[in-house]
């Protein structure tokens, strides 16, 4: 049970050290943690975000629990150079195509929504985001125009075995939830959802016991504040699914709670070979003060014990002992309370 430890930036290396902190209290037999550097921190001492050793590393382990990436420093920088390339390059070179992103309420922090509290009290959903794709990993550039203009352009695209393996991964995910599966596109504008769209109903065939339906991404990101409740399990495209888990994320509390896997095809001795990392980035903002809450690094870490190990009660166990924790008070400022992310992760330990 070889596991990645890859911190990363800003809030990165605080959060993880509270996931590790809680790995370990497991005392999982058989169990290596090994550290790599990506990010800023690893481009400062290796010159690239993703270097050949991290790449190697990846390669080698089961599973990686990945911290955030992203320095305002580096903001300047050439885009190949710049620390979000990281992530984005780690989920490409694995072939991480399935990114499951839970988003649900914690007893007692209903009020902690943006939300009415009995709006919030209704969410359980999963979003399942396309990872490989999309207008993120198309050409891009910057050009001129015929009248001497500055033109940047990113080409979206997805081809049909794209959208068909997300497909199958989405229904598969509603299956083992309550059956329903809302497809978030833009099919009335663009023709990459015109096709996500068809290859959807195509893949439907295949599981009569699902029930598909399908919303345009405007109108899905005014449901999710309107009724998230109504919400089962979402599929949808990388750019979508980036800004939907994180308006989902404040209907829930915070985007400190939300965890997320990212999966692929390759299978290890142990499960299915995974990243694991909080939806969220590496909050600048407040990296280096022990203000960032550590729960979605911690959860994160819970379902790498599920994904990748098969570990479901070691799994259960930790995102029990968050859910006591938080339902005891163990807030930090982002959910209106006063505690830091050191005595956050010490009350998961404490409800373990
Ligand atoms: N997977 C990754 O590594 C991601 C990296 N990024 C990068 O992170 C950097 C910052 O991006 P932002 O747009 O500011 O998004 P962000 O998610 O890092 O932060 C947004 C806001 O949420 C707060 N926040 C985030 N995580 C928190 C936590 N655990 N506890 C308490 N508050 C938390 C931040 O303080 C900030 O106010 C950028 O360089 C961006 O490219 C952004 C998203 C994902
Ligand atoms: C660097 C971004 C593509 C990462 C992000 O915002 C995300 O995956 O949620
Ligand atoms: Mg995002």
């Amino acid at each position: 049970m070889k596991i990645a430890i890859l911190p990363g930036d800003g809030i990165g290396p605080e959060i993880m050290a509270e996931a590790v902190r809680v790995l370990r209290a497991l005392d999982l037999p058989g169990m290596e943690l090994h550290d790599g550097l990506v990010g800023a921190a690893a481009w400062r001492v290796h010159g690239h975000p993703l270097p050949p050793e991290t790449l190697a590393l990846m390669h080698a382990c089961d599973a990686l629990l990945f911290g955030a990436v992203g320095d305002p420093a580096c903001d300047g920088l050439e885009r190949h150079l710049r620390p979000e390339q990281a992530v984005l390059g780690m989920r490409k070179e694995l072939g991480l195509f399935a990114n499951l992103r839970p988003a649900k309420v914690f007893p007692g922090l209903e009020a902690q929504s943006s939300l009415r509290p009995e709006v919030a009290g209704a969410i359980d959903l999963m979003i399942v985001r396309e990872l490989n794709g999309d207008v993120y990993f198309g050409e891009k550039g910057m050009r001129e125009t015929a009248d001497g203009q500055r033109e940047g352009y990113d080409i979206m695209s997805y081809s049909e075995s794209e959208v068909r393996r997300i497909a199958h991964a989405a229904f598969r995910t509603a299956q083992g939830r309550s059956g329903r599966l809302c497809s978030v596109d833009k099919a009335n504008v663009l023709e990459t959802s015109q096709l996500w769209r068809d290859v959807m109903i195509e893949v439907a065939a295949e599981y009569p016991d699902v029930t598909l339906e399908h919303m345009y991404v405007d109108n899905a990101a005014m449901q999710l504040v309107r009724a998230p409740g109504k919400f089962d399990t979402i599929v949808t495209g990388n750019l979508f699914g980036d800004i939907l888990s994180d308006q989902a994320s404040m209907c829930v509390g915070s985007i400190g709670l939300l965890a997320s896997a990212s999966l692929g095809a390759e299978q290890t001795a142990y499960g299915t070979k995974g990243a694991y990392e909080p939806i969220h980035g590496s909050a600048p903002d407040i990296a280096g003060k022990g203000l960032a809450n550590p729960v979605a690094m911690i959860l994160s870490a819970a379902m790498m014990l599920r994904h990748s190990f098969g570990l479901e009660a070691e799994a259960a166990r930790i995102e029990a002992a968050v859910a006591s924790a938080l339902n005891a008070g163990a807030l930090g400022a982002d959910l209106g309370g006063t505690m830091g992310t050191v005595a956050i992760g010490d009350a998961v330990l404490a409800a373990l």
